[in-house]
């Protein structure tokens, strides 16, 4: 049984280059040494963010269950030891940004509906209009 190791932010930021490259997601530290070179998403976004909390960039790509099952594979190291004075860790937080942009997305779902059911109607009323005129002819 290996014991959890326990690093702080500035050991993390040590490990900042392509031959040892250390990256945190959330609150974990990840040695991505090897695996910078096959990620799908490219070596040089993983160097950009060598030895910092990339928590947020993570999350904001969207990354499969797959990519998150390999960072537990073989490359965890430890955990972020928070020292006073430290910043908090970089999670998602559900500001009242988000609530505004998701009442705005439904908004659009209902003007979407709206469109819809307008648009039956005037094609109904056109298509009665033109059955009418031909039964005239
Ligand atoms: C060690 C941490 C990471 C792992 C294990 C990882 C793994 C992966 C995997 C497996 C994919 C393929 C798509 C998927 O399965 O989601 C991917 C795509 C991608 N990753 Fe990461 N990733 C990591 C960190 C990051 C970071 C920090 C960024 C920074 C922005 C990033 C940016 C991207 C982008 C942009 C793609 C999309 C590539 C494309 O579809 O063209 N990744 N990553």
């Amino acid at each position: 049984m290996s014991e959890v190791k326990e690093l702080t932010l500035q050991e993390v930021s040590e490990h900042n280059n392509k031959k040892d490259l250390y990256l945190i997601i959330n609150d974990k530290v990840y040695d991505c040494t090897t695996f910078a070179n096959e990620h799908p998403g490219g070596e040089e976004v993983l160097l950009d963010l060598a030895g910092q909390d990339c928590t947020e960039a993570f999350d904001d790509v969207g990354h499969s269950d797959e990519a998150r099952a390999l960072l537990d594979d073989g490359m965890l190291v430890g955990n972020v030891k928070r020292m006073p004075g430290d910043p908090s860790p970089k999670a998602k937080q559900t500001t009242s940004t988000d609530s505004s942009s998701s009442s705005s997305a439904s908004g659009f779902g209902v003007g979407l509906y709206a469109v819809i059911l307008i648009g039956g109607a005037i094609a109904y009323g056109a298509y009665n209009y033109l059955q009418a005129q031909q039964a005239q002819q």
